[in-house]
């Protein structure tokens, strides 16, 4: 480089420090207004997400970019990765607590990652929370006398037993609920065991998500629904969306959305470690897909064994499944063990067509992750 080209540089360099300085003040002036919503909103008890005031600001700021020649699909990610950084804070403000008259609410297995999320939310919208854990059965009749609701978040194998043997006292009035990623069994133990009102829930999420904010909560209805309402209220006042479903239902999906999604990610990583194939040297020749698809089986495999254990194992139905997953697997490897490309070509057609508008809108959608991933990379 010459030294008119390095002055030059210098010079545009320190201009776009400057700009990207101002643009941190802006953020600053952003997270403080942020702030004073959260607080107002707090204390009106509306929901730390809003669609469609998001909607409309996404709409009028991609207008008014592409005016000035600015991408709108810039302004949009920006925008979009600034309202992340609002339901976090938003939600450090606490919520409006929608029932006061509760009474305390008891969380079995609080200590547990799920659990700690929930009786976090709960502790942040006003409610006394205690927590029940495997060395606490002995005071269990102390602290659940008085409960006004009763989360069950333990491990699948234990859920059902756990609540025919230990919650059958229940105060008639108490809420009793679960978390468990399977409907039919716990809410069946819960209707035998409590006479009073029963909800099943599933959250569609990890516990390491920073906001409930956009996030997904299953709600299969047990008994007395008028009893829990302020629940559900509570819980989209956090940000969640509620989905209705029946617990057969519910279960039936999650053979397929979990079971058999985490069995095959699990083959997927069993396979490359028989393979013994060198992680740093696929990441070196990874297209961005590839390395998403390996962060995706990789992740499974920094987290507890005996979670996706209980997550596959949960459902006997799952086997049948999983099953016809090899069977099609079988089949499409014959196409290509028999050099049948036609055979292939015409498969594929079949399931484009299946797919319909979705497969434009996937591809649209994992096209914006992918450029994230891209965006991740530092060598
Ligand atoms: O306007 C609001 O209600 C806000 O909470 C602020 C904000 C934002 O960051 O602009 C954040 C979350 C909402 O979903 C919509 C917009």
């Amino acid at each position: 480089m010459n030294e008119r080209t390095t002055a030059d540089l210098e010079n545009l360099r320190g201009l776009i420090d400057g700009v990207d300085q101002q643009l941190i003040h802006l953020l600053r002036k952003r997270l403080d207004l942020v702030a004073q919503v959260g607080a107002v909103k707090h204390g009106a008890g509306l929901p730390i997400y809003a669609p469609q005031r998001e909607a409309a600001m996404l709409a009028k700021r991609r207008g008014e970019a592409e005016k000035m020649n600015v991408s709108p699909q810039l302004i949009e990610d920006i925008l979009r990765r600034l309202m992340r950084e609002s339901y976090q804070n938003e939600k450090d403000v606490g919520f409006k607590q929608v029932k006061p008259d509760l009474g305390h609410v008891v969380v079995i297995g609080g200590e547990g990652q799920l659990g700690g999320l929930f009786s976090q939310m709960l502790t942040l919208s006003g409610y006394q929370v205690k927590s029940l854990d495997k060395e606490d059965w002995e005071r269990a009749d102390s602290l659940l006398a008085g409960a006004g609701l009763v989360i069950v978040t333990v491990p699948i194998q234990i859920t059902c037993d756990l609540i025919a043997t230990k919650l059958t006292q229940l105060p008639k009035s108490c809420i009793l609920a679960d978390l468990t990623s399977i409907k039919s069994a716990p809410m069946t133990a819960m209707l035998e065991a409590h006479s009073g009102p029963v909800l099943g829930l599933h959250p569609m999420f990890g516990p390491d998500v920073g906001s409930l904010a956009k996030q997904v909560v299953v709600v299969c209805n047990g008994r007395k629904p008028e009893a829990y309402q302020w629940l559900l209220e509570q819980i989209t006042i956090w940000g969640a969306r509620l989905v209705e479903a029946e617990p057969q239902q519910h279960d039936k999906s999650m053979q397929l959305v979990q079971a058999m999604r985490h069995f095959s990610s699990f083959v997927y990583g069993l396979n490359l470690c028989k393979e013994s194939a060198d992680i740093e040297t696929l990441l070196q020749f990874s297209s961005p897909i590839y390395r998403l698809e390996l962060a995706m089986v990789g992740r499974l495999f920094a987290q507890s064994p005996e979670l996706y254990a209980d997550i596959i194992f949960s459902q006997r139905e799952s086997i049948a499944v999983i099953s016809d997953y090899l069977e099609n697997y079988t089949q499409a490897l014959f196409l290509l063990k028999s050099g049948d490309r036609e055979g292939f070509i015409e498969q594929f057609k079949v399931v484009s067509q299946w797919f319909g508008d979705f497969a434009p809108q996937f591809q649209k959608e994992s096209r914006a992750m992918l450029q994230s991933v891209n965006d991740m990379k530092t060598d």
